[in-house]
């Protein structure tokens, strides 16, 4: 049976000075015996995903307490990507997920702490967390902020659901005035909350959902709603009794490791595939799976694409939904129970709050539950007032959304696409692959011709798509910008916006070895492996090269011959130490984001560190 973790420091005559110590924490005669639960936080003010977390911790502890833990609340760091983006501020976006996930093992493992609460939400704290948890492998629940209400506003006549992505198109389109941009802008983001629609947050808490990791819920219910509270409460009442069943009664069942298996990580894909979820779930499911030890590849990624229907569209896929209206129609949990009516869910997986994910869907998916209490839940609606508050009103919608023909989540016959929202290609540019969100590309671009158009960082990309260097029929290519490239594999949002702005979103592709933010929609392919930096091909592309892109079958190529492609790469090895480098551009790259990229690898791998090439032979 396993000995609680934090004995090390409690226990035996040695430890007098730990125990003084934690004595002076707050830990009483009493205290020492039970299990100590540590809270990993995210509060900051720099971000509306986190800016109510700041009680959410001890909120946690009181609970945890209650049930006979002792609660020790830390903090990690946490960053706005939209606030960092299109500026050198975002370098450090994908960069602050390795942080997040070693400041997580740093304290859980000095301090020796035997369970773990994430309170998480934004781009990078859930899957930072979500690698940290399954590094460690010890008892976790996932509990996240939660989602934003959309905003609303009257924009030339229309009441609109906006979004932040819809006030940076507005902000280039010059069919908005400057005052109803700045309309849009004061109504875009509402409330506390990861911003409204199917972004990398929101996907990443549902994917949470859909491992069995996280609560019910955890995905789709608003931030504001006085729901919430509950999830918070049950998280710290439940992680007592899971860390009690593990280390008293030798229960392997609830580690992350044995909830977070192979299959699982196929359910969170098929969730992510029938949802369009971001493009960077992939980076970070792949990296979630490095760390607990799953062989889980792009290879998988592409094969669930290929089976797996598109049933649930939000934005920046479409205009009409967002988070709030996802959870009216039941949330993750019901789009889960269709994809399990479809034969595409493993339903007898555990999770930490079921035995299995069948019996938690015969009860949470609205579809099939005879509770009402489950009903009510899912219709918390957003409550329309501007608020950083959290659990700030309680206001429900009059019925729930169980449209499965025409509302938001669709049964598997009635799907947006029995082709999913995320594709994988390969090709002779992108040999280790590179991904689609399939979701928001229009279906007249499915296959796409193109001149290639060069561009070494996503700053050039974004001056020339404003001087309207880009027509129709480009392809827009943004190369030395992956995880060594950039360093820090930046989010292509504003070059991606502003095709959107000049009118060109169903006109042109953009393809990269950076990434996008889960507000990219069009024909944008990222993750382009091996990247530019490593000597991949797409670093051997020439201005007004043909690039042929096939998503049916799966396929993007250089349309040049594999000679000529062998000549190029020659040519460009015979620059030695200046190979496989932007020919010119002067950015500033601090030595902590030298040490990210020294030590990264490709998306293909999920852009995982590997000390390997820094370790001395
Ligand atoms: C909409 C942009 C969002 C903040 C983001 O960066 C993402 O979804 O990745
Ligand atoms: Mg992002």
């Amino acid at each position: 049976m396993p000995a609680y973790r934090s004995k090390t420091s409690t226990h035996g005559r040695n430890m007098a000075g730990a125990r003084a110590l934690w004595r002076a924490t707050g830990m009483t005669d009493g205290d020492f015996g039970k299990p100590i639960i540590a809270i990993a936080n995210s509060f900051t003010q720099f971000v509306p995903g986190h800016v109510h977390l700041k009680d959410m911790g001890q909120l946690v502890a009181r609970e945890i307490e209650a049930a006979g833990g002792v609660a020790k609340e830390f903090n990690t760091i946490a960053v706005d990507d939209g606030i960092a983006m299109g500026h050198a501020g975002m370098l450090y976006s994908l960069p602050s997920r390795e942080l997040i996930a070693d400041s997580v093992e740093y304290m859980v493992n000095a301090h020796c702490a035997d369970a773990l609460i994430c309170i998480s939400n934004c781009d990078k704290i859930t899957p930072g967390m979500l690698m940290a948890s399954l590094r460690l492998n010890i008892p976790t629940i996932f509990v996240s902020g939660g989602p934003m209400e959309a905003g609303k506003a009257v924009i030339q006549g229309k009441t609109l659901h906006l979004d932040l992505v819809d006030a940076m198109v507005a902000a280039v389109d010059p069919q908005f005035t400057d005052a109803e941009t700045l309309s849009m802008e004061r109504s875009a983001c509402p409330t506390c909350g990861s911003c409204s629609g199917m972004f990398t947050a929101n996907s990443m808490n549902c994917l949470v959902e859909a491992l069995g990791l996280g609560l019910p819920g955890n995905g789709s219910l608003l931030a504001t709603h006085a729901d919430r509270k509950r999830l918070f409460l049950e998280a710290g009442r439940l992680i007592v009794a899971l860390a009690k069943s593990h280390y008293e009664r030798d229960d392997m069942s609830v580690l992350p490791r044995s909830i977070a298996s192979f299959k699982a990580f196929e359910n969170a894909v098929a969730l992510d595939i029938a949802m369009g979820g971001s493009t960077n779930t992939v980076l970070h499911l792949l990296a979630a799976a490095h760390e607990a030890g799953v062989d889980f590849t792009m290879k998988d990624i592409d094969r669930m694409s290929r089976k797996v229907p598109h049933l649930c569209k939000v934005a920046p896929s479409i205009q009409t939904y967002h988070m709030e209206d996802v959870h009216r129609a039941g949330g993750i949990m019901s789009i889960l129970g269709e994809l399990n009516r479809a034969g595409l869910l493993h339903s007898d997986l555990p999770t930490i709050h079921s035995p299995s994910m069948g019996q938690a869907l015969e009860h949470w998916d609205v579809t099939l539950t005879h509770d009402e209490k489950v009903k009510t839940f899912y219709r918390a609606a957003p409550g329309g007032v501007p608020s950083q508050t959290a659990f700030s009103q309680d206001r429900r919608y009059p019925d729930l959304d169980i449209d499965r023909v025409g509302g938001c989540i669709r049964d598997k016959a009635h799907a947006y696409s029995q082709d999913g929202g995320l594709a994988v290609l390969y090709g002779n540019i992108a040999e280790d692959g590179c991904i689609v969100k399939t979701a928001g590309v229009d279906e007249s671009i499915l296959k796409f011709n193109g001149r290639a158009r060069i561009f070494e960082s996503q700053d050039d990309a974004v001056e020339g798509i404003l001087a309207d260097k880009i027509v129709a029929g480009d392809v827009v290519i943004i190369r030395y910008e992956g995880p060594k490239g950039g360093p820090g594999m930046q989010e292509m949002l504003y070059p991606t916006s502003y095709l959107k702005s000049k009118g060109l979103g169903k006109a042109c592709a953009l393809l990269t070895d950076g990434r996008f933010s889960g507000g990219t929609s069009g024909l944008s392919i990222g993750h382009a492996s091996p990247e530019a930096a490593e000597g991949g091909a797409i670093g051997l592309i020439e201005e007004g090269d043909i690039i042929e892109i096939d998503i049916p079958n799966r396929s993007i190529n250089l349309k040049v011959t594999w000679e000529e492609l062998s000549h190029r790469r020659a040519l460009m090895e015979e620059k030695g130490a200046k190979a496989w480098q932007p020919e010119s551009r002067n950015r500033i790259v601090s030595a902590a984001l030298r040490a990210y990229a020294a030590m990264t690898t490709s998306a293909a791998k999920g852009a995982v560190r590997d000390v390997s090439q820094v370790e001395r032979r």
